[in-house]
């Protein structure tokens, strides 16, 4: 279980403050995959570097498993919405990387089929920027998946691909996550993407962030009424 108990971010820039969270409350239980949805600059990236262990400069509490979350004691993988791959390491090199850096061993028949499922075996010598957006998206999965993370997290994850191949990629996501089902905070701008990937949207309020409310299996039409978009 994860758990978010009054978490509140402040950034301080001069003298000037600005209220990032406010007394934000969720828990998500074990093998959720958990959307966080709202306007732009409601803190929704901020929710995820408190996560993620990058930001520790809060108050609040957030707890997996009872314990304080860290990347120190847990493992937290993240694909960030330009993936992050090194460019100086080929697609192989990338993909193993993180295990490696933990001193994780790497199952071999794991890595070889997670490469298979996501169409890599033919760019594993490949370096990233002799990549398309969707393949450069696809060893961010192997990667993330192949760290074997009790947290994962994605940032806008989908959102630099066209439609179709975004599509393709969230297809090939939700089969290596059923494998796994590692509990996921995945937080978009789009609507639909939130409704059919996760169990449950949360919905956050502009400046500062607040927590509005947190749908089950919601429709994509209850979600934009709240955020007060069209409806389709
Ligand atoms: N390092 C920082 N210093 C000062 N203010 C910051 C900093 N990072 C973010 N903010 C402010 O905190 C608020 C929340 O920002 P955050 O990036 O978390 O929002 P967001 O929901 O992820 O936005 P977007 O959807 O546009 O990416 C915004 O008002 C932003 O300007």
């Amino acid at each position: 279980m994860l758990s978010i108990r009054h978490l509140s971010v402040t950034y301080h820039h001069g003298n000037a403050e600005v209220k990032a969270l406010e007394d934000l409350s969720l828990s998500i239980p074990e093998g959720e995959i958990f959307a966080v949805t709202g306007p732009s600059g409601c803190g929704k990236s901020t929710l995820l570097h408190v996560l993620a262990g990058v930001l520790t400069d809060y108050n609040g509490e957030v707890r997996m498993d009872g314990r304080p979350l860290s990347p120190q004691q847990f493992s937290i993988g993240i694909v960030p919405q330009q993936y992050g791959l090194l460019p100086w390491k080929r697609v192989r090199e990338n993909i193993v990387l993180p295990a490696m850096l933990r001193k994780d061993e790497i199952d071999a028949a794991e890595l070889e089929s997670t490469i298979e499922i996501l169409g890599l075996s033919d760019l594993l010598h490949r370096y990233p920027r002799e990549l398309s957006g969707g393949q450069r998206q696809r060893v961010a999965l192997a990667r993330v998946f192949l760290q074997r993370p009790q947290l994962l997290l994605l940032d806008e994850a989908f959102a630099a691909l066209d439609m179709l191949t975004a599509e393709k990629s969230r297809q090939l996501f939700l089969h290596l996550w059923d494998k796994h089902r590692v509990t996921t905070v995945m937080v978009t701008h789009n609507v639909e993407e939130a409704v059919a990937m996760s169990s449950r949207v949360a919905i956050i309020s502009g400046s500062p962030g607040r927590l509005v409310d947190v749908f089950e299996h919601p429709d994509a039409d209850v979600i934009r009424r709240t955020l007060n978009q069209p409806e389709r």
